[in-house]
């Protein structure tokens, strides 16, 4: 056996053509540590393992703790927010993880709860599914025009800008943004997208699209003040992380009849708790946190991920390292 294979531990679903690139170099455990069965294998695994691969999964210091020989962690997502990203850091892990390839895709999932919550596609769909369209509907069912409407984004980075594009582009929304680094505007916005402090995005936006990362400093930015500063009948939608959103004033900004709907791919828990209001709440559209679920991202992600890991196993930069000196 050769001297430069190295331990790789696979926490998620990998596609077998990758499972086997690997396995070409490296011993591999598979193991997902969200299944009860599998966690005692996983954590066993982590004890001589230079390469981690997955998604999905907390990965505590005291797992990384037990991992002495980690080189690498390579996540098939671009969120790192389930990484001790100051651990990493001390310890001198390199931290992998898959910006850009599922930019659209997610854009599309946000720009899907946009409409289907303007246009309460959802609701509208299950009356027909459950016989009730016996006549046509009233006014109390009518929904809320997308286009010329504005739309706020909250994250100006890959997906926020995707998403603004779709607004301002394909549906005539001037687009309104916050995001504390000093982003350009695209030149294909010039003119339909603009820069304004936190709260006025607030306050002059029909729509709120959340596309910002779950950091310290994000935790609960959306509370019961942000929602009382969104305009009277107006939609938030969450297309990147549920802790980012104080759950219970979005509730009560729901039932106060202050926000007109919410869009929602992502909760603080997850899979939302069964006795979750914001699983059945009428004004709520809930999605499984399908942001880039496609197989084309979904397979484009695991492949990057699996470049990052083999990459950086070898002695080689990887393609895309998340940069833990702004730790
Ligand atoms: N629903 C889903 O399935 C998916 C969810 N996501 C989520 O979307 C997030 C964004 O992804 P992506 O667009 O690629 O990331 P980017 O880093 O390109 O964009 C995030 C932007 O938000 C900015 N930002 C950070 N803090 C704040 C703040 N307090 N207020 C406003 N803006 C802020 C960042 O600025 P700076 O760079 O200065 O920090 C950055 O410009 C991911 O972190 C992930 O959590 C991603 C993919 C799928
Ligand atoms: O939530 C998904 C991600 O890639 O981050």
């Amino acid at each position: 056996m050769s001297e430069s294979r190295k331990k790789v531990v696979v926490f998620r679903k990998l596609p077998d053509d990758l499972l086997e690139r690997i396995r070409a170099q490296h011993d591999v455990t598979v193991a997902d540590p969200r299944r009860p069965d599998e966690l005692p294998r996983f954590r066993a695994a982590l004890h001589d393992a230079q390469g981690l691969i997955g998604s999905s999964f907390k990965l505590t210091a005291d797992d990384l703790a037990s991992a002495p020989a980690l080189e690498v962690v390579s996540s098939i997502s671009v969120g790192i927010d389930n990484y001790d990203l100051a651990y990493l850091k001390q310890r001198g892990i390199v931290l992998c993880h898959t910006p850009g390839v599922l930019t659209e895709t997610t854009a599309d999932t946000v720009f899907a709860l946009v409409i289907a919550t303007s246009r309460r596609l959802v609701e509208l769909s299950a009356l027909v599914r459950e016989g009730q369209w016996t006549r046509n509907i009233g006014e109390e069912l009518f929904g809320w025009d997308v286009h010329g409407k504005t739309l706020g984004v909250l994250g100006f980075g890959r997906i926020g800008q995707a998403v603004a594009r779709r607004a301002a582009l394909g549906f005539g929304m001037p687009v309104l943004f916050h995001d504390p680094f000093d982003v350009p505007v695209p030149s294909e916005l010039a003119g339909r997208a603009s820069r304004a402090p936190f709260e006025e995005v607030l306050a002059r936006a029909d729509i709120v699209a959340l596309t910002l990362p779950l950091a310290e400093e994000t935790r609960g930015l959306m509370d019961a003040d942000a929602f009382s500063r969104m305009k009277q009948g107006a939609i938030f939608v969450n297309g990147s992380r549920g802790a980012i959103v104080q759950e219970a004033a979005l509730l009560d900004a729901l039932d106060s009849g202050h926000l007109r709907a919410a869009g929602l791919d992502v909760f603080a828990v997850e899979p939302l708790p069964q006795d979750s209001r914001l699983r059945t709440h009428p004004k709520v559209t809930p999605l499984p946190h399908i942001g880039s679920a496609t197989h084309e991202t979904r397979r484009a992600m695991a492949e990057l991920a699996t470049d990052n890991l083999l990459k950086t196993l070898a002695g080689q930069p990887p393609v895309a390292a998340f940069d833990l000196s702004k730790v």
